[in-house]
């Protein structure tokens, strides 16, 4: 059976969406990865499968990394879906279940999107890390990056805050990603942070590499910046593939982030998958 799909990224975070919502799309981690390749298939960072919610969401939002892990969270895939709910039904409020909770989202404009990401979890255990340790400031460090903060948005991250972009990320980003003490594995965050409104982010993205952009990651990267006193109020995280606006109150206050959600074609999967 051929599969419709649709090519959406939201600041370079590229996604491929595909509708299970009449029809379940039980597809093995082979065919995700088969998918994503960016020679032998589609190509993106993460798929995306609109699924039935039972518990009344508009939208079940199942996750998919390039490497046909499953993730709780992908901010950006969030804004995508968003814009994509709101055109079918004309709401501009719109809700999405993803195995890591309830998210609310608004359509602020034309291909502008802002999504409520719930709050941060800031204990070890909700991260998860491997055992007890303060979430602030972690004993981890490879080659010029150490002592990250970490924390989750409904996906692990960990940020190192870094002085410039002269890293081997390409070398040391996997190695991090699969660290001993990310038993899930981790998103490695790297934030130069320019001013208490202002982070530069890269993001090395579990389960898909060095990505445009990472919206959790952008969340993840404010919310450890402001624990550590290094910004506050709005914050506009700009990353190699365009910029987010990201808003935390502290605490249990939900992280509010802002951004771009485009679509870029649309297409058909070929029967064989
Ligand atoms: N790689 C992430 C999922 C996608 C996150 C990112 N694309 C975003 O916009 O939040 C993980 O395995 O947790």
């Amino acid at each position: 059976m051929s599969i419709p799909f649709i090519k959406m990224h939201g600041a370079g975070n590229d996604f491929v969406v595909l509708d299970g919502r009449a029809a379940p799309l039980n597809l093995s981690a082979a065919v995700v990865r088969h998918i994503a390749d960016r020679r032998l298939g589609v190509g993106c960072d993460q798929l995306v499968i609109l699924e039935p919610d039972a518990e009344g969401a508009d939208v079940f939002m199942r996750i998919l990394n390039a490497d046909g892990s499953e993730s709780g969270a992908c901010g950006n895939a969030t804004r995508c879906v968003a814009a994509l709910l709101a055109e079918e039904s004309g709401e501009r409020q719109v809700s999405i279940r993803t195995i890591s909770g309830l998210l609310g989202a608004e359509i602020l404009g034309p291909g502008l999107v802002e999504v409520d990401m719930g709050p941060p979890r800031l204990e070890w255990g909700e991260i998860p890390l491997s055992g007890p340790a303060d979430t602030l400031h972690l004993n981890l460090g490879l080659g010029p990056v150490s002592d990250p903060a970490a924390c989750s948005m409904g996906n692990p991250h960990a940020t190192f805050f870094v002085e410039d972009f002269l890293l081997p990320i390409e070398n040391i980003g996997p190695q991090l990603e699969k660290h001993k003490m990310f038993p899930e594995r981790a998103n490695i965050g790297f934030a130069k942070v320019e001013s208490p409104q202002r982070i530069r982010l890269k993001v090395w993205e579990r389960g898909a590499g060095l990505t445009l952009a990472c919206g959790s990651g952008a969340c993840a990267a404010v919310v450890n910046a402001q624990r550590r006193g290094l910004t506050h109020g709005p914050v506009s995280v700009v990353m190699d593939g365009g910029e987010l606006l990201i808003s935390w109150a502290g605490g249990d206050a939900h992280v509010m982030m802002r951004g771009p959600a485009e679509t870029a074609f649309t297409g058909v999967l070929p029967e064989i998958l």
